[in-house]
């Protein structure tokens, strides 16, 4: 079974007050969302297997480590998951990106999947599938149907969100039983399918419509 974890590091934790704030400008909403991107990156890291290495430094023999695992790929979930990958990609500057492009239908609050673009060896990956908000959990859990659909394992997956619904997370944890999912918060619940407290539209603040 997949883990849920809240990330609470101070840094994350006060990042994440900054952009709930309502007079948080477009600007600074961008900028602060990928530096919690960045900071749930290195948490998540934590868990990157390590091999022994020997590497000689001018003054001898260092027994060292370096990464020993798969490659990692991010994807964001369109739009407002690409606000999350530069601050990924300033910690893993290697990974690839795939995009999946995923609207809520306003009514009916059902995912719409309109684009699927990923790299070729994308099941090989270690995959860091980014939203910033895990609602319903609707979409993520048609974005890693997605990833599954083109021979992914589930358990390479995690899920990285910085605001996360009860709701959102028992239904990604029932439909994919095997992504260990992390968040910067975990909210109260869903009203009218928005996160509440939240921090309001995600893609529309980031990207600065409506
Ligand atoms: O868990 P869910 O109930 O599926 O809701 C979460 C989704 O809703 C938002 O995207 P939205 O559909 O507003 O599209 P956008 O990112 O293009 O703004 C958000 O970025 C998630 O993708
Ligand atoms: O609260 C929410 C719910 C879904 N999508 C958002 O951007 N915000
Ligand atoms: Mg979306």
């Amino acid at each position: 079974m997949g883990k849920f974890q809240v990330m609470n590091h101070p840094l994350i934790q006060h990042k994440l007050t900054i952009i709930r704030n309502e007079n948080c400008g477009t600007r600074e909403f961008r900028e602060v969302v990928n530096e919690i991107a960045s900071l749930l990156a290195f948490e998540v890291s934590r868990e990157m297997p390590l091999e022994d290495v020997d590497v000689k430094t001018p003054q001898g023999i260092a027994h060292a480590k370096q990464l020993s695992g798969k490659k990692v790929a991010v994807v964001p979930i369109l739009r407002a998951g690409i606000g999350m990958v530069d601050g990924i990609l300033d910690l893993i500057p290697a990974a690839k990106v795939g995009h999946i492009g995923m609207y809520r239908d306003e009514e009916t609050l059902q995912p719409h999947e309109y684009f699927v673009k990923l790299p070729s060896d994308i099941d090989k990956r270690q995959i860091f599938v980014v939203d910033p908000m895990l609602a319903t959990g609707g979409s993520a859990i048609m974005a890693i149907d997605a990833l599954i659909k083109r021979g992914v394992d589930e358990s390479n997956i995690k899920f990285v969100c910085l605001v996360a619904a009860p709701e959102g997370v028992k239904a990604l944890q029932e439909a994919h039983g095997d992504v260990d999912i992390y968040a910067a918060a975990l909210d109260d619940k869903l009203e009218n399918g928005y996160i509440t407290p939240g921090l309001g539209d995600a893609g529309d603040r980031l990207f600065g419509t409506k």
